[in-house]
């Protein structure tokens, strides 16, 4: 007969087994399974590459819709993150607009964006969304880093990670070994939120 710790186990496998992480971004989900993969009680993504439109709107509001979105669309539970760059000087703009600086501007021009101001100080936050089913309000769950912007450095293989130097590190991103990223990141802090929060459901 199975104890009770490896049932409640197995409960908590199959409820977190059939999320959904909604993301069309590629490096997004390498990060998320590397950082959920690990420590005591491992969570398995079961990935959907959907390209939901996008509102304007802080980063809650951002978030909270395209999660609503994405709910409504695979009529069951799901998961969605937005990554926003905030700069400082910019009164945390450009922020969740980021994809489209950057597609525009590259890491010179966000670079230059800040010239003239007094700081290069950036932040970058990460919210990821969760919502029980198209009739659920998303839940959402916040991670920061705070950094500088700074002319590009280390490979450019994920949006934005050559130009961000998180404070007291003296890497950026796109210089760090992925498990060191991983270990300070917008994103690991936000996922310690949502696992945290997904553990508790067999308790429910
Ligand atoms: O399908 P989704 O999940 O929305 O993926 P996306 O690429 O559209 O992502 P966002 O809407 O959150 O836009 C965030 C932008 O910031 C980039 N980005 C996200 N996380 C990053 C990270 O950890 N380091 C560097 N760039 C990142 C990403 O490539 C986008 O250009
Ligand atoms: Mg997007």
């Amino acid at each position: 007969m199975p104890k009770i710790s490896e049932c409640t186990s197995s409960i908590y496998s199959a409820l977190v087994k059939k999320i959904a992480f909604v993301t069309g971004n590629a490096n997004k989900l390498r990060e998320v399974k590397a950082i959920l993969s690990s420590g005591a009680h491992p969570i398995e993504i079961d990935s959907q590459s959907l390209d939901i439109p996008e509102v304007q709107g802080s980063t809650q509001e951002v978030a909270i819709a395209k999660c609503r979105m994405a709910a409504k669309l695979l009529q069951g539970p799901c998961i969605t993150e937005d990554t926003a760059l905030c700069f400082e000087a910019m009164n945390g703009l450009p922020g969740p607009y980021i994809k489209d600086f950057l597609a525009k501007l590259g890491h010179e021009g966000l670079n230059k964006m800040l010239d003239g101001f007094s700081t290069r100080a950036a932040w970058a936050l990460c919210t990821f969304a969760y919502s029980a089913g198209p009739d659920s309000e998303p839940i959402l769950f916040e991670g920061r880093t705070d950094g500088t912007l700074v002319p590009a450095r280390g490979p450019a293989v994920f949006g934005w990670d050559p130009c961000f130097e998180p404070l007291g590190t003296g890497q950026t991103y796109a210089e760090m070994d992925p498990a060191r990223k991983n270990s300070l990141s917008h994103r690991c802090k936000a996922l310690e939120k949502l696992r945290a929060y997904l553990q508790s459901f067999p308790q429910e």
